[in-house]
């Protein structure tokens, strides 16, 4: 039996689209969305018919015929309520997303668009592993201030993808592994499987400083700076994400960037890169306890991974704790589409989404 499955990942910057014909890519092709042309839509889902319109071109110039898709999925945003897997973007999933009960990120436009786009072919519409799907432990969830309660928030669809990956090569089934998985990417978090379900993870407003995200901002100073009259609260979100790490200090979120200023004696570049070493190694370590230090593996994967002067200076600092795996760059295309491929041939449950 063949599947044409049609994979949608808005990002902050751009739409991802790839093409499947069951386990085979077809077609992929990122579209690039400039600061400017997104400038005009006040909130995310503004963007939707903007980002459907660009969708529905691209497709057509690559001679797509909608009418052979056999499914639709979409990168599943932020709302509550979630567990890792697949999902049916169902109604209730739609009104969760525009009742704003999703924390605001580019992903919640997944659901929508791939419902939008299946919607008239009569076939399904799928969102795969939401970046909130929540499966933490309850001793993971306390904070010291009892209104606020962790939530697991973290990059769940490359995170399990590149497990089943390195699941292969240990000749074992994801679910019967513990795995740390560090993502570093744009943004950084982290997170710890266990058999199959991710049990705490660092998110990325926990974790070290990234590429444009700030991480964890010693929190007294944090409360005056937002107090501060300097900044609106977009602002400061901005200043956390999109804004914050590496841009922050040297205009630029394009690590090959910094690895270059380094090398040319820039000093402000080499202290930030030894911090980004020593900040990822530390939230390795802080993850360590979760299993009592019982790690198949640690994965280190995103776009930094890239780097191997940067893997090589935290293999260093993590190795004496597990095994390091490097994976480098992402794989949520292919995650989404194979994640889809699995529910419409019933190798997997897709679950219905209940509004919380
Ligand atoms: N070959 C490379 N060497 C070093 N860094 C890289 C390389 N390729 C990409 N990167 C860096 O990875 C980061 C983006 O990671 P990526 O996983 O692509 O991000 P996103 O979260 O936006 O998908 C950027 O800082 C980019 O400069
Ligand atoms: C940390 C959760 C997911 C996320 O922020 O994704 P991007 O880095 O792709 O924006």
């Amino acid at each position: 039996m063949s599947y044409k499955i049609l994979a949608i990942n808005p990002g902050s910057t751009s739409t991802k689209l790839a093409l499947y014909e069951n386990e085979a890519r077809i077609f992929e092709r990122s579209l690039p969305h400039t600061a400017k042309e997104l400038e005009p839509f006040e909130e995310i889902l503004d963007q939707f018919e903007f980002r459907k319109k660009l969708i529905l071109e691209a497709l057509r110039e690559a001679n797509v015929d909608l009418q052979e898709l056999s499914a639709v999925v979409g990168r599943g945003g932020m709302m509550p309520n979630m567990k890792a897997g697949g999902y049916v973007a169902n109604e209730a999933m739609v009104n969760t997303l525009r009742e704003g009960l999703a924390s605001p990120h580019a992903s919640n436009l997944g659901a929508l668009l791939a419902r939008d786009i299946a919607a008239p072919m009569g076939i399904p519409a799928y969102i795969y592993d939401a970046v909130t799907s929540d499966e933490m432990e309850q001793v993971a969830r306390f904070t010291g201030m009892p209104e606020v309660s962790r939530k697991s928030f973290c990059h769940v669809l490359n995170m399990r993808a590149v497990s089943r990956k390195v699941a292969v090569k240990y000749a074992k089934r994801y679910e019967d592994m513990n795995i740390l998985v560090a993502h570093l990417g744009g943004g950084i978090s982290l997170s710890v499987h266990h058999k199959g379900k991710i049990v705490d993870c660092i998110r990325d407003d926990e974790a070290p400083f990234s590429p444009e995200r700030a991480g964890t901002i010693p929190a007294l100073e944090l409360v005056d700076l937002c107090y501060s009259g300097q900044y609106t609260r977009q602002e400061m979100i901005r200043k956390f994400r999109g804004k914050g790490g590496l841009k922050a200090y040297l205009g630029t979120q394009d690590l090959r960037e910094v690895l270059d200023m380094s090398q040319n004696g820039d000093k402000l570049a080499a202290d930030l890169l030894e911090a980004e070493v020593y900040q990822i190694a530390k939230a390795v370590g802080q993850l360590a306890p979760v299993l009592s230090g019982k790690y198949d593996c640690i994965i280190l994967t995103g776009g930094m991974v890239y780097s191997e002067e940067l893997v090589e200076k935290i293999r260093e600092r993590i190795c004496f704790i597990a095994p390091v795996e490097v994976v480098p760059g992402e794989f949520e295309m292919e995650a989404l589409a194979l994640g889809a491929l699995r529910m419409i041939d019933g190798q997997e449950q897709a679950r219905e989404y209940v509004h919380p």
